[in-house]
């Protein structure tokens, strides 16, 4: 198992764990902004100014405290509905509101990474299809009662009983869960970063 050092500026649990199965020593240092998006800013646009904003917050706030070389990934996800963006439910009646609109039909599901390391920033968006069912009222009640949905993106997770809704998904199934590890990688080689299994 490789012990790569990462900061993780998320406090998404999903994340870290991604991150630790990849062989990274992980350091959370979590920095909160807020997250409105801004009238008629694009799911495209805002997911990315997300995952920039996390990481500059992160670099201020701990700054001090941190290795310059050591590479700090911060990351957003982003549920995209037409021109609507579906961001985490505030409560139960949101979370109903945006599973019924899902319901049936395919969405975007939009995934920024961005790295920060030696005073340089790089970054990728990707972005996955997703189709679900169609879900009765029923179905809908019992998975908000379950309490899955309301610290997700969109009112679901893909990786848990969500993924009964998903009858099709094109795209990557990590990237819907927070972080695409084949991007992930791809954006740590190219800011000099060891990836496993070839990480020494
Ligand atoms: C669509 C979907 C989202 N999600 C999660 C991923 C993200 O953690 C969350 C979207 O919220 P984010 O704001 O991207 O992340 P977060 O609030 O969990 O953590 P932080 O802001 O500190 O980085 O939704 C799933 O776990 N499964 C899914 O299928």
């Amino acid at each position: 198992m490789t012990d790569i050092p990462l900061y993780l500026a998320s406090a998404s649990p999903r994340r870290r764990d991604i991150l630790q199965q990849l062989g990274y020593r992980v350091r959370t240092v979590p920095a909160d902004i807020d997250e409105t998006p801004k009238p008629n800013e694009s799911a495209y646009h805002y997911v990315g100014r997300m995952a920039l904003e996390k990481n500059r917050a992160a670099r201020q706030l701990h700054g001090s405290t941190l290795d310059p070389a050591v590479p700090l990934l911060s990351a957003d996800t982003t549920v995209a509905l037409d021109s609507r963006i579906l961001g985490k439910p505030a409560d139960t009646e949101e979370a109903f509101a945006m599973l019924a609109q899902l319901s049936g039909t395919s969405h975007q599901v939009m995934t920024a990474v961005c790295i920060s390391r030696n005073g340089r920033e790089y970054s990728v968006l990707q972005s996955s299809e997703v189709r679900f069912k169609t879900l009765s009222e029923q179905e809908i009640h019992a998975y908000i009662a379950s309490g899955e949905p309301m610290d997700k993106a969109g009112a679901y997770a893909i990786q848990g009983i969500g993924g009964t809704f998903v009858c099709h998904l094109s795209g990557s199934f990590t990237g819907v869960m927070g972080l695409p590890v084949f991007e992930t990688a791809a954006l740590l080689r190219e800011c000099g970063c060891a990836v496993p299994p070839l990480a020494p």
